[in-house]
């Protein structure tokens, strides 16, 4: 009975198959390592050789491992706590489905007044700046261990909770990609948990941090800065705002919790998301008023597309009927659901991903035109976006066929209007 509901072998694997899972593995630490070296010299240039890695005894360090672990623990617990309320994601393939905590924004509006009260008994935040490559070793280990322990639980997991996405029978391919969907102790779900608020809390702490930094060694805070810190923290913010859409992105439906989704939560986005301002500390940049206000603007308008174009999705997906989407045009599909193709979703296919992208802009702006360092995280983030795009689109046209045929034929911009 129960077989019917088991997770089918992955027979198209992505990210070049256990190869390309392999390289991963080792080229994700590597570019932490890389930008973070690269951004401490004064050249701050891509085209030098970068500075020796520091030897692993100066790396190790047990009491960054330890504050690391305290930071993780304090998340857990006020995921834990009963505040907020209790939600349903999406029907699992046993027809289950699993219930969710939200309660991100509390747990932020608490770690700030923890924070706070830290401040105000004299708790140096600069000690993050003082410590990067230590604490990012740290992370890169409990990244790892993490991994490994899911990967080994993975093992023992019924075949019905096994992610569609890591189930190709190749060790490699499935500990990087995640062998099972959503692993849980009692009902702590690992992956829920990391994917906003360690690594998204993290990064906003450790922005903060860059700026009392940099006010320790020039007495006040760069305009540069403050804009950087100002926008990412209203990302991060957006994010915990509306952690119930999480619910239905790919990372959680279909991705299963393996070293991307770890490393990625735990150890690449606090360290290279905060890269322009690690790079301010060092590199003061001087910004004409009106430079802050056109990237101000641009910020606007990128936050503007991201967050109206993921709102009309979800309210559409949550009630087509709510009268705020009633008015636009959709295309019925085999599965009973319907595409829009009128809104933000008929100007191109991923409307969200070309507001994020432009924000993305807007945070390596203030960094000024003389380094392409900062700018690392637009042309990551471009090909991120648009390899997952790609992904996308390949679910999209395996559920809606037809549908979705006739979607790209209306629609036939991805993501740059006129083009891709
Ligand atoms: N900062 C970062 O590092 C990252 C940020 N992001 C951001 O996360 C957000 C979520 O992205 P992601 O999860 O990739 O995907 P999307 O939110 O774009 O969701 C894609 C899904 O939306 C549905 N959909 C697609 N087209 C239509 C349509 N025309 N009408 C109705 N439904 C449609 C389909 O699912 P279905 O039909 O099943 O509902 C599709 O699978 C984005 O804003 C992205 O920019 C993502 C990755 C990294
Ligand atoms: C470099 C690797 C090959 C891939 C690593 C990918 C991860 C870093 C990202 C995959 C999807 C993500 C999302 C967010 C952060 C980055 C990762 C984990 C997100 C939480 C950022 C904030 C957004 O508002 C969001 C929509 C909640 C994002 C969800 C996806």
């Amino acid at each position: 009975m129960m077989d019917r509901y088991k997770t089918p072998r992955t027979k198209e694997l992505e990210f070049g198959g256990p190869l390309g899972a392999m390289i991963l593995i080792f080229l994700m630490p590597a570019t932490i390592f890389y930008l973070l070296l690269t951004c401490r010299t004064e050249q701050a240039s891509v085209l030098n050789f970068p500075p020796p890695l520091p030897p692993l005894s100066t790396l190790w360090s047990p009491h960054t491992f330890l504050l690391l672990l305290a930071w993780v623990g304090l998340q857990a617990a006020l995921y834990m706590l009963p505040m907020g309320k209790v939600t349903e994601g999406i029907v699992l393939r046993d027809k289950s489905r699993l219930q969710y905590r939200i309660n991100a924004f509390h747990a932020m509006g608490v770690t700030a007044l923890v924070v706070g009260a830290g401040l105000a008994a004299g708790l140096r935040l600069s000690y993050i700046y003082d410590h990067f490559l230590q604490l990012a070793f740290s992370a890169l280990l409990l990244a790892f261990g993490l991994s490994f322990l899911l990967y080994f639980k993975s093992l023992f997991a019924p075949e019905t909770t096994l992610a569609p996405g890591g189930n190709s029978g190749n060790p490699i391919y499935d500990f990087f990609m995640g062998h099972e969907l959503n692993p849980r102790i009692g009902s702590f779900d690992l992956k829920y948990f990391c994917e906003l608020r360690p690594g998204l809390l993290g990064w906003a702490l450790v922005n903060m941090a860059m700026l009392m930094k940099e006010t320790e060694l020039r007495g006040s805070p760069s305009l540069a800065m403050l804009l950087v810190n100002a926008f990412q923290l209203l990302y991060v913010v957006d994010a915990l705002w509306n952690e119930e859409a999480i619910l239905t992105t790919m990372d959680i439906v279909h991705d299963g919790f393996g070293f991307m989704l770890v490393f990625g939560d735990l150890a690449w986005v606090p360290f290279t998301y905060s890269l322009q301002a690690y790079f301010l500390v060092n590199h003061p940049q001087k910004l004409s008023l009106s430079m802050a206000v056109g990237i101000l603007l641009l910020n606007g308008l990128g936050y503007c597309i991201f967050r109206s174009a993921n709102s009309q999705k979800n309210t559409f997906r949550r009630n087509p009927n709510d009268p705020r989407v009633t008015g636009l045009k959709t295309i019925p599909t085999a599965t009973g659901r319907r595409l829009l193709v009128s809104g933000w979703w008929g100007f191109v296919r991923h409307p969200n991903y070309l507001g994020d992208i432009i924000m993305a802009l807007a945070w390596s702006l203030p960094c000024g035109l003389t380094h392409v360092l900062p700018y690392f995280y637009v042309f990551y983030f471009t090909v991120l976006l648009i390899h997952r795009e790609a992904r996308d689109e390949h679910q999209c046209l395996r559920k809606y066929g037809l549908a979705w045929q006739e979607y790209c034929r209306r629609v036939p911009y991805r993501i740059f209007p006129y083009l891709y």
